[in-house]
């Protein structure tokens, strides 16, 4: 068994990947495909599903095929992927009856703003850990059902299923046989009772969701069931699933309560375990389930950040100032500062702590010697100080001041974000040595299941630092700094009128 190979497969928002683990949990192959974001109108983000599952199915059909072993070499997989993104699909013939809809996606921003007025935001926080925020699935589940035709009288005849991307991708990897997600994904629906781990009774009224299409909850690290045998030739065992951001947590080692990381993707995720206690927060940041494994369940406190990586995407696809993703640290590096200028990348609002719907991206301070490098800096730093701010809000709710940091994600491999993030925060940044713990951490929760680690202790050790950060900025700059950030996020927010 221990000769044998973990496959991760890893779904995120801009692109799927495959990764090939052995048994000291380093990296043998990886494969990644980017796919199409689509926009249809202002605020709006969507996925073909479809596209989704093509793209996630050739990658991990390509890693296999590159190291040139068979499905019977592979001793699990491990499913992680982009959270409460929505994806309706017809039962019988598992074609989907709308794009996905993005977490992202701003659509449904005043029926929340109904919710609100109605006087829903305690119950749901209570029962979901959540705030009332479009980010969330039921609302969108809710935009398909009211929006496409036929939807809402298929939905209560059974014939159609909800799924974020985990449900979907088993549902495909099994061609149909197995409806289910884990309690992390389901977490993140606004439509699961994070105590009792049942979907809730009042929500699906509240959000008019018929219970029939919604699938089986079930644990982050279980046998599940097996791949269809036409993928792999062979059945592979599924038995590990986690939203990306919880599957970080567990891959980053931060089994421990007070643990925390941070991941800088398409956005940036910070999350605390908090161990079998699921803490509410005072300062605005979400409970959510870590996992659950043989019967026993980690929360975590987490901060979202919606646009991360993504303002570098923005640069480089929208804004044409770089024509890479690492090309923006070359740019950054040419200037000693941002030359005062402010980014508030808030172009589908403001996440955690500020919670603005209605916010939008910002570039405050520019004079006639502002060039592509201090935007590209302001850059850098948007994306810093927005986990400053979540940072500040957690070691609000902890009482005391955080130490250190782990990080991980496709930006925390640029030197000069972490630099400025140590410089911001006067702590340590500790970068490890793989920064694919999320695909990590999936593949521990599937090779948990299947034996192939005895268990959390087994793979502690594997946890490796490659390099630390400390701060070198003085604090009356940082404190002036911040002081025009949130400046400019004042500025950003509420930018839209009704
Ligand atoms: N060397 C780099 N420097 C800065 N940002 C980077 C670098 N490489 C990738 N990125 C950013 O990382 C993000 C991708 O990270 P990833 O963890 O793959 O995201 P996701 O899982 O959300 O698709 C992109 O938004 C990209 O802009
Ligand atoms: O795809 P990522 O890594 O940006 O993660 C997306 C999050 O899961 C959204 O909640």
């Amino acid at each position: 068994m221990k000769n044998k190979l973990i496959l991760a497969l890893d779904q995120g928002t801009t692109s799927s990947r495959a990764i090939l683990f052995n048994h000291n949990g380093e990296i043998v192959k990886v494969s990644q495909k980017p796919f199409e974001q689509i926009f249809p109108k202002p605020g709006w983000v969507e996925h073909c599903p479809n596209e989704i599952w093509s793209s996630q199915i050739s990658v991990a059909a390509e890693v296999v095929a590159q190291e040139g072993i068979s499905g019977e070499e592979i001793a699990a997989i491990g499913i992680t992927n982009q959270r409460e993104t929505t994806i309706v699909w017809d039962r019988e013939t598992s074609e989907p009856i709308y794009n996905a809809i993005v977490w992202q996606d701003r659509r449904t921003a005043k029926y929340c703003d109904e919710l609100k007025e109605e006087g829903h935001i305690d119950m749901i926080k209570k029962k979901t850990g959540l705030v009332l925020d479009a980010y969330f699935s039921a609302t969108k589940l809710k935009w398909i059902l009211d929006n496409v035709e036929g939807a809402r009288e298929k939905a209560e005849a059974g014939k159609l299923c909800f799924g974020t991307v985990d449900t979907w991708l088993v549902w495909k990897l099994t061609r149909g046989s197995m409806f289910i997600t884990d309690v992390s994904n389901a977490s993140r629906t606004m439509l699961l009772n994070i105590h009792t781990l049942e979907w809730d009774e009042e929500l699906l009224k509240l959000f008019n969701i018929p219970k029939a299409i919604l699938p089986e909850v079930k644990q982050s690290s279980e046998v599940y069931g097996t791949t269809a045998t036409t993928l792999f030739s062979t059945k592979i065992p599924i038995a590990g699933i986690a939203g990306d951001q919880q599957a970080a947590l567990f891959g980053q080692m931060c089994t421990k309560p007070g643990m925390v990381k941070n991941t800088y993707g398409t956005g940036c995720f910070l999350l605390m375990n908090t161990g079998e206690k699921a803490v509410y927060s005072t300062n605005n940041l979400l409970t959510t389930v870590g996992w659950k494994i043989n019967g026993k369940t980690t929360y975590a406190l987490e901060g979202s950040v919606f646009v991360g990586g993504a303002a570098i995407q923005w640069l480089r696809d929208g804004a044409k100032m770089v024509k890479t993703a690492p090309g923006i640290n070359h740019l950054a590096e040419t200037v000693e500062d941002n030359g005062g200028v402010y980014f508030v990348p808030a172009m589908t609002g403001l996440g955690a702590p500020y919670w603005d719907q209605y916010a939008r991206g910002v570039i405050m301070g520019i004079t006639r010697g502002t060039t592509d490098a201090h935007i590209s800096r302001a850059t850098l730093e948007g994306i810093a100080f927005q986990v400053y701010d979540i940072v500040k809000a957690m070691e609000a709710d902890a009482g005391e001041k955080s130490i250190e940091l782990r990080v991980d994600g496709g930006a925390a491999a640029s030197n000069l974000l972490m630099q400025i993030q140590s410089d911001l925060f006067g702590f340590k940044i500790i970068r490890p040595k793989t920064l694919e713990t999320t695909a990590l951490g999936a593949a521990y929760l599937a090779g948990l299941a299947v034996g192939y680690w005895d268990s959390v202790d087994d793979i502690q050790a594997q946890w490796i630092v490659d390099k630390e950060f400390f701060p070198k900025m003085k604090e009356e700059k940082v404190a002036d700094m911040l002081r025009y950030w949130h400046k400019a996020v004042k500025c950003a927010q509420n930018w839209i009128e009704d």
